[in-house]
Protein backbone atom coordinates (compact mmCIF):
# COMPACT_ATOMS: atom_id res chain seq x y z
CA UNK A 1 0.00 0.00 0.00
CA UNK A 2 1.16 3.48 -0.81
CA UNK A 3 1.30 4.62 2.72
CA UNK A 4 1.87 1.76 4.79
CA UNK A 5 4.30 2.62 7.72
CA UNK A 6 6.25 0.03 9.07
CA UNK A 7 8.46 -0.53 12.24
CA UNK A 8 12.21 0.15 11.55
CA UNK A 9 14.56 -1.44 13.36
CA UNK A 10 16.18 0.91 16.10
CA UNK A 11 19.56 0.41 14.81
CA UNK A 12 19.28 2.66 11.58
CA UNK A 13 21.44 5.36 11.76
CA UNK A 14 20.66 8.57 12.03
CA UNK A 15 21.92 10.24 8.94
CA UNK A 16 19.78 7.35 6.76
CA UNK A 17 16.93 9.07 9.10
CA UNK A 18 17.52 12.21 7.87
CA UNK A 19 17.48 11.29 4.67
CA UNK A 20 14.24 9.24 4.95
CA UNK A 21 12.59 12.12 6.38
CA UNK A 22 13.47 14.62 3.60
CA UNK A 23 12.34 11.90 1.08
CA UNK A 24 9.13 11.90 2.80
CA UNK A 25 8.51 15.62 2.92
CA UNK A 26 6.21 15.46 0.12
CA UNK A 27 4.01 12.86 1.68
CA UNK A 28 3.96 13.82 5.06
CA UNK A 29 0.67 15.71 5.02
CA UNK A 30 -0.96 13.11 3.06
CA UNK A 31 -0.75 10.69 6.13
CA UNK A 32 -2.53 11.85 8.78
CA UNK A 33 -0.58 10.62 11.36
CA UNK A 34 2.87 10.51 9.41
CA UNK A 35 4.37 13.54 11.95
CA UNK A 36 3.92 11.92 15.13
CA UNK A 37 5.36 8.49 13.89
CA UNK A 38 8.78 10.32 12.40
CA UNK A 39 10.48 10.06 15.74
CA UNK A 40 12.10 7.13 13.84
CA UNK A 41 9.80 4.43 12.77
CA UNK A 42 8.81 5.02 8.98
CA UNK A 43 9.66 3.16 5.99
CA UNK A 44 8.95 5.54 3.24
CA UNK A 45 7.28 4.83 0.00
CA UNK A 46 9.85 3.23 -2.76
CA UNK A 47 8.86 5.78 -5.57
CA UNK A 48 8.35 9.52 -5.39
CA UNK A 49 4.59 9.93 -6.46
CA UNK A 50 4.14 11.38 -9.86
CA UNK A 51 0.51 13.04 -10.23
CA UNK A 52 -1.24 14.26 -13.46
CA UNK A 53 -4.47 16.68 -13.50
CA UNK A 54 -6.61 15.78 -16.41
CA UNK A 55 -9.03 18.71 -16.70
CA UNK A 56 -11.34 19.91 -19.61
CA UNK A 57 -15.03 20.40 -19.98
CA UNK A 58 -17.60 17.78 -19.34
CA UNK A 59 -17.24 15.57 -22.19
CA UNK A 60 -14.32 16.61 -23.45
CA UNK A 61 -12.64 13.21 -23.24
CA UNK A 62 -11.05 12.84 -20.16
CA UNK A 63 -12.72 9.25 -18.75
CA UNK A 64 -12.12 7.95 -22.00
CA UNK A 65 -8.83 9.43 -22.62
CA UNK A 66 -7.63 8.13 -18.88
CA UNK A 67 -8.73 4.69 -19.72
CA UNK A 68 -6.06 4.79 -22.61
CA UNK A 69 -3.48 6.25 -20.84
CA UNK A 70 -4.24 3.36 -17.93
CA UNK A 71 -3.85 0.80 -20.13
CA UNK A 72 -0.79 2.34 -22.06
CA UNK A 73 1.12 3.46 -19.15
CA UNK A 74 0.18 1.79 -16.09
CA UNK A 75 -1.63 4.76 -14.14
CA UNK A 76 -4.11 4.56 -11.57
CA UNK A 77 -7.13 6.39 -12.87
CA UNK A 78 -8.58 8.39 -9.78
CA UNK A 79 -12.12 9.97 -11.19
CA UNK A 80 -12.98 12.63 -8.96
CA UNK A 81 -16.76 12.75 -10.71
CA UNK A 82 -16.68 8.57 -10.21
CA UNK A 83 -15.23 9.00 -6.56
CA UNK A 84 -18.63 11.10 -5.70
CA UNK A 85 -21.18 9.29 -7.70
CA UNK A 86 -19.78 6.27 -5.13
CA UNK A 87 -20.53 8.21 -1.97
CA UNK A 88 -24.07 9.04 -3.36
CA UNK A 89 -24.60 5.41 -3.85
CA UNK A 90 -23.22 4.76 -0.90
CA UNK A 91 -25.76 6.40 0.88
CA UNK A 92 -23.27 8.38 2.91
CA UNK A 93 -23.73 10.97 5.44
CA UNK A 94 -22.93 13.61 1.99
CA UNK A 95 -24.89 11.78 -0.44
CA UNK A 96 -27.48 14.05 -0.52
CA UNK A 97 -25.57 17.23 -0.63
CA UNK A 98 -23.50 15.63 -3.22
CA UNK A 99 -25.94 14.13 -5.52
CA UNK A 100 -28.13 18.04 -5.64
CA UNK A 101 -24.86 19.76 -6.16
CA UNK A 102 -24.00 17.53 -9.55
CA UNK A 103 -27.84 17.82 -10.02
CA UNK A 104 -27.04 21.61 -10.17
CA UNK A 105 -23.94 21.04 -12.08
CA UNK A 106 -21.94 23.15 -9.06
CA UNK A 107 -18.86 22.22 -7.20
CA UNK A 108 -18.99 19.96 -4.21
CA UNK A 109 -17.25 21.44 -1.23
CA UNK A 110 -12.85 20.98 -1.49
CA UNK A 111 -13.00 19.38 1.82
CA UNK A 112 -14.84 16.00 0.63
CA UNK A 113 -13.45 15.72 -2.81
CA UNK A 114 -9.91 15.74 -1.30
CA UNK A 115 -10.87 13.83 1.10
CA UNK A 116 -12.21 11.00 -1.09
CA UNK A 117 -9.07 11.30 -3.41
CA UNK A 118 -6.81 11.08 -0.30
CA UNK A 119 -8.58 7.83 0.87
CA UNK A 120 -7.63 6.44 -2.45
CA UNK A 121 -4.52 7.46 -3.15
CA UNK A 122 -3.27 6.14 0.43
CA UNK A 123 -5.05 2.61 -0.32
CA UNK A 124 -3.05 2.38 -3.79
CA UNK A 125 -0.06 0.52 -4.67
CA UNK A 126 0.67 2.64 -7.69
CA UNK A 127 2.61 5.62 -7.04
CA UNK A 128 1.29 7.23 -10.58
CA UNK A 129 -1.85 9.02 -10.26
CA UNK A 130 -4.47 10.54 -12.99
CA UNK A 131 -6.77 12.47 -11.04
CA UNK A 132 -9.72 13.17 -13.51
CA UNK A 133 -11.79 16.13 -13.25
CA UNK A 134 -10.21 17.82 -10.67
CA UNK A 135 -9.44 20.72 -9.61
CA UNK A 136 -12.12 22.11 -10.65
CA UNK A 137 -11.75 25.09 -9.03
CA UNK A 138 -9.08 27.32 -7.63
CA UNK A 139 -10.18 26.45 -4.10
CA UNK A 140 -10.19 23.26 -5.18
CA UNK A 141 -6.62 23.21 -5.81
CA UNK A 142 -5.06 24.51 -3.13
CA UNK A 143 -6.94 22.98 -0.88
CA UNK A 144 -5.64 19.88 -2.85
CA UNK A 145 -2.09 21.40 -2.47
CA UNK A 146 -2.69 21.72 1.57
CA UNK A 147 -3.92 18.42 2.22
CA UNK A 148 -2.23 16.43 0.50
CA UNK A 149 1.24 18.92 0.55
CA UNK A 150 2.23 17.58 -3.74
CA UNK A 151 1.66 19.61 -6.94
CA UNK A 152 1.21 17.99 -10.25
CA UNK A 153 3.86 17.11 -12.20
CA UNK A 154 1.85 17.25 -15.17
CA UNK A 155 -1.75 18.39 -15.87
CA UNK A 156 -3.52 17.59 -18.99
CA UNK A 157 -6.43 20.12 -20.83
CA UNK A 158 -8.23 19.00 -23.27
CA UNK A 159 -9.35 21.68 -25.45
CA UNK A 160 -13.12 20.49 -26.92
CA UNK A 161 -15.72 23.75 -28.67
CA UNK A 162 -18.58 23.46 -26.56
CA UNK A 163 -20.99 22.43 -29.48
CA UNK A 164 -18.92 19.04 -29.35
CA UNK A 165 -19.09 18.70 -25.87
CA UNK A 166 -22.94 18.86 -25.80
CA UNK A 167 -22.85 16.83 -28.09
CA UNK A 168 -20.84 14.14 -26.51
CA UNK A 169 -22.64 14.63 -23.17
CA UNK A 170 -26.17 14.02 -24.82
CA UNK A 171 -25.16 10.91 -26.27
CA UNK A 172 -23.25 9.74 -23.18
CA UNK A 173 -26.07 7.36 -21.99
CA UNK A 174 -25.03 6.65 -18.61
CA UNK A 175 -27.95 7.60 -16.76
CA UNK A 176 -26.25 10.51 -15.12
CA UNK A 177 -28.44 12.91 -13.29
CA UNK A 178 -26.21 15.63 -14.94
CA UNK A 179 -26.09 15.08 -18.57
CA UNK A 180 -29.32 16.31 -19.64
CA UNK A 181 -29.60 20.26 -21.39
CA UNK A 182 -30.29 22.43 -18.51
CA UNK A 183 -27.36 21.22 -15.95
CA UNK A 184 -24.91 21.06 -19.35
CA UNK A 185 -25.33 24.77 -20.31
CA UNK A 186 -24.70 25.20 -15.72
CA UNK A 187 -21.51 23.14 -15.75
CA UNK A 188 -20.54 24.97 -19.05
CA UNK A 189 -20.49 28.64 -17.51
CA UNK A 190 -19.21 26.61 -14.71
CA UNK A 191 -15.96 25.73 -16.35
CA UNK A 192 -15.20 28.89 -18.07
CA UNK A 193 -15.97 30.95 -14.76
CA UNK A 194 -14.25 28.37 -12.16
CA UNK A 195 -11.81 26.02 -14.11
CA UNK A 196 -10.38 27.71 -16.64
CA UNK A 197 -8.37 30.21 -14.30
CA UNK A 198 -7.02 26.98 -12.84
CA UNK A 199 -5.81 26.12 -16.18
CA UNK A 200 -4.37 29.06 -16.47
CA UNK A 201 -2.56 28.96 -13.26
CA UNK A 202 -0.58 25.61 -14.63
CA UNK A 203 0.06 26.43 -17.97
CA UNK A 204 1.90 30.27 -16.10
CA UNK A 205 3.63 27.23 -14.16
CA UNK A 206 4.61 25.43 -17.60
CA UNK A 207 2.87 22.41 -16.54
CA UNK A 208 0.05 22.65 -18.71
CA UNK A 209 -0.41 19.79 -21.59
CA UNK A 210 -2.94 21.29 -24.26
CA UNK A 211 -5.03 18.61 -26.66
CA UNK A 212 -7.01 19.45 -29.47
CA UNK A 213 -9.53 17.25 -28.38
CA UNK A 214 -11.42 16.88 -31.57
CA UNK A 215 -10.99 13.76 -34.02
CA UNK A 216 -11.15 10.58 -32.93
CA UNK A 217 -10.04 8.78 -29.64
CA UNK A 218 -7.20 6.87 -31.40
CA UNK A 219 -6.18 10.68 -33.05
CA UNK A 220 -6.61 12.54 -29.60
CA UNK A 221 -4.44 9.47 -27.85
CA UNK A 222 -1.68 10.05 -30.39
CA UNK A 223 -1.49 13.40 -28.86
CA UNK A 224 -1.64 11.91 -25.40
CA UNK A 225 1.09 9.75 -25.84
CA UNK A 226 4.27 11.62 -26.07
CA UNK A 227 3.74 13.64 -22.83
CA UNK A 228 3.49 10.63 -21.30
CA UNK A 229 6.35 8.98 -22.83
CA UNK A 230 8.88 11.36 -22.22
CA UNK A 231 8.23 10.63 -18.17
CA UNK A 232 8.08 7.22 -18.77
CA UNK A 233 12.24 6.88 -17.80
CA UNK A 234 11.85 8.58 -15.33
CA UNK A 235 8.88 7.87 -13.82
CA UNK A 236 9.27 4.04 -13.84
N1 LIG B 1 -12.97 11.61 -29.50
C1 LIG B 1 -14.26 11.38 -29.28
N2 LIG B 1 -15.15 11.51 -30.28
C2 LIG B 1 -16.47 11.30 -30.06
N3 LIG B 1 -16.99 10.91 -28.88
C3 LIG B 1 -16.13 10.76 -27.85
C4 LIG B 1 -14.74 10.98 -27.99
N4 LIG B 1 -14.14 10.77 -26.81
C5 LIG B 1 -15.11 10.42 -25.95
N5 LIG B 1 -16.30 10.40 -26.57
C6 LIG B 1 -17.61 10.10 -25.99
O1 LIG B 1 -18.09 11.33 -25.43
C7 LIG B 1 -18.72 11.08 -24.17
C8 LIG B 1 -17.98 11.89 -23.11
O2 LIG B 1 -16.67 11.33 -22.94
P1 LIG B 1 -16.01 11.22 -21.51
O3 LIG B 1 -14.72 10.50 -21.66
O4 LIG B 1 -17.01 10.67 -20.55
O5 LIG B 1 -15.74 12.77 -21.21
P2 LIG B 1 -15.51 13.56 -19.86
O6 LIG B 1 -14.97 12.58 -18.86
O7 LIG B 1 -14.53 14.63 -20.19
O8 LIG B 1 -16.84 14.12 -19.50
C9 LIG B 1 -18.67 9.59 -23.94
O9 LIG B 1 -19.90 9.03 -24.35
C10 LIG B 1 -17.54 9.10 -24.84
O10 LIG B 1 -17.75 7.79 -25.31
O1 LIG C 1 -13.79 17.62 -8.25
C1 LIG C 1 -14.98 17.51 -8.58
C2 LIG C 1 -15.40 16.65 -9.62
C3 LIG C 1 -16.73 16.59 -9.92
N1 LIG C 1 -17.61 17.33 -9.25
C4 LIG C 1 -19.07 17.25 -9.55
O2 LIG C 1 -19.34 16.09 -10.30
C5 LIG C 1 -19.88 16.44 -11.56
C6 LIG C 1 -19.47 15.42 -12.59
O3 LIG C 1 -18.06 15.39 -12.68
P1 LIG C 1 -17.34 14.43 -13.72
O4 LIG C 1 -15.87 14.72 -13.66
O5 LIG C 1 -17.78 13.04 -13.51
O6 LIG C 1 -17.94 14.96 -15.09
P2 LIG C 1 -17.31 14.96 -16.54
O7 LIG C 1 -16.56 16.26 -16.71
O8 LIG C 1 -16.44 13.79 -16.66
O9 LIG C 1 -18.49 14.92 -17.45
C7 LIG C 1 -19.40 17.86 -11.78
O10 LIG C 1 -20.22 18.61 -12.70
C8 LIG C 1 -19.52 18.43 -10.38
O11 LIG C 1 -20.85 18.72 -10.04
C9 LIG C 1 -17.23 18.18 -8.24
O12 LIG C 1 -18.05 18.86 -7.64
N2 LIG C 1 -15.92 18.23 -7.92
MG1 LIG D 1 -15.56 12.10 -16.92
Amino acid sequence: MWRRVASLSSSISSSFLAQTASRLNTWESLTTGIAQQAKGVIAPKEKTPFITFVLGGPGSGKGTQCIKIVETFGFAHLSAGDLLRREIASKSADGAMILNTIKEGKIVPSQVTVKLIQKEMELSDNHKFLIDGFPRTEENRVSFERIIGVEPNVVLFFDCPEEEMVKRVLNRNEGRVDDNLETIKKRLTVFQALSLPVINYYSEKGKLYTIKAIGTEDEIFEQVRPIFAAFEQTVG
